[in-house]
């Protein structure tokens, strides 16, 4: 199956075929009207590059640094909740192939694996995505776990104080099956709340409605530094406003999202929003990106408009579901090669070289740039 498939757009049809339609929707819907997943792709549609010829580009170099961590390419693995609906294996497969890809895979706090079990599948450089819940020593004690299980950094989700308008997890009555959980929070409800759904209500809107403590604020990120020696990154931000409070309150470094469009519709795409938080963070902390990033040149795009890295979340479930552990590596080894063509035919040698004269916005005119 995985041999017919030339590009990771390509997964999601296939993976519709192998899944169940509640699981298919959860994985692929957004909220409300769906505007923002549709512009999250599109807008990488109106930037164009500007390539440089005539380059030696003979010792092509996609690696980089994360956090201090040496990373194969600026392509990372986005924290994506429910693997084990895509694949009988799950988040482990996910970290297997992460790890072959030799990138980053941060794994959520919604997953079906513990992070024992994930952290167990070999070695690799992983980051926990946080959800801070309203039993608060609960949630100190899975960052315990986090940190003792050799994860690199926390991810705290911060676009999530009430669970987006999900039309079709509704339509579903979305529900886990018995033999799966949210495993690091089975002990508040991750079990128990995930099985039955109300009436018209998705049982993710029931556990989160119970358990997500919506008065979470920048202080808390005070809260988490006193609990972990981990750095924070704070994922969610589209703002230059929230890029500067993120700033201030002492994390190590951003996450431009939208929630892959899951939370609050007629959000911008992302990567219309990137230069706006680079340019309030003015490289005080690195800047990462995900939301719609499906090409090697979408990847290119962002770094040139000033993202360290990208993550990438639907793809890689659609790998998943589609050829397990190995649907998940051709996913990152299409990205990859795309990139790596992308930087070739530009003209860059290093992830450094990629730089905002290599693309235009949709603002800016085509012809007679800075000579
Ligand atoms: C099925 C699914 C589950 C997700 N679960 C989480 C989650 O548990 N925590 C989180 O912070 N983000 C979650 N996200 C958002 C992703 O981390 C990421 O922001 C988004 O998928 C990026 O957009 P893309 O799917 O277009 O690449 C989820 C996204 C999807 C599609
Ligand atoms: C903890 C509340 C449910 C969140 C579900 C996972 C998630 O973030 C998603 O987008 O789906």
């Amino acid at each position: 199956m995985s041999a017919e498939i030339v590009n990771v757009r390509e997964y999601e049809a296939h993976a519709k075929q192998k899944l169940a339609k509640m699981s298919f929707d959860y994985f692929s819907t957004g909220a409300d009207d769906q505007w923002s997943l549709q512009e999250n792709i599109r807008a990488f549609g109106r930037i164009r590059i500007r390539p440089r010829i005539l380059v030696d580009v003979n010792d092509v170099d996609l690696s980089t640094q994360v956090l201090g961590y040496r990373v194969s390419m600026p392509i990372m693995v986005a924290p994506t909740g429910h693997q084990k609906l895509a694949h009988p294996e799950g988040e482990l497969a996910t970290a297997r192939a992460t790890s072959a890809a030799d990138t980053i895979m941060v794994l959520s706090s919604s997953a079906n694996s513990t992070l024992e079990d994930v952290a167990n599948t070999g070695p690799g450089t992983r980051f926990f995505q946080l959800y801070i819940f309203k039993d608060r020593e609960y949630v100190a004690e899975v960052v315990r776990r986090a940190e003792r299980a050799g994860y690199k950094a926390i991810v705290l989700t911060g676009d999530v104080p009430r669970l987006g308008n999900r039309e079709n997890d509704k339509k579903n009555r979305f529900t886990l099956p018995a033999h799966l959980t949210i495993a690091n929070f089975a002990g508040i409800g991750g079990r128990t709340n995930l099985l039955t759904s109300k009436s018209n209500e998705s049982s993710l809107t029931t556990f989160n409605n119970s358990q997500m403590d919506s008065s979470v604020s920048w202080k808390d990120i005070g809260w988490l530094k006193g609990i972990t020696s981990l750095p924070i990154l704070i994922k969610g931000v589209l703002t230059g406003e929230d890029a500067v409070l993120a700033v201030r309150s002492g994390v190590d470094g951003i996450m431009v999202s939208n929630h892959g469009a899951r939370q609050l519709d007629f959000t911008p795409a992302t990567i219309s929003v990137l230069e706006e938080v680079v340019q309030a963070v003015r490289g005080r902390v690195p800047v990462f990106l995900d939301g719609g990033v499906r090409r090697g040149t979408d990847v290119f795009k962002a770094l040139a408009l000033g993202a360290a890295g990208v993550f990438v979340g639907r793809p890689v479930v659609y790998g998943l579901a589609v050829d397990g552990e190995a649907g998940v590596r051709k996913v990152l080894r299409t990205l990859r090669d795309e990139f790596e063509v992308a930087m070739m035919l530009s003209g860059c040698i290093r992830v450094q070289d990629i730089s905002r004269s290599h693309v235009l916005t949709e603002n800016e005119p085509l012809c007679c740039s800075k000579l």
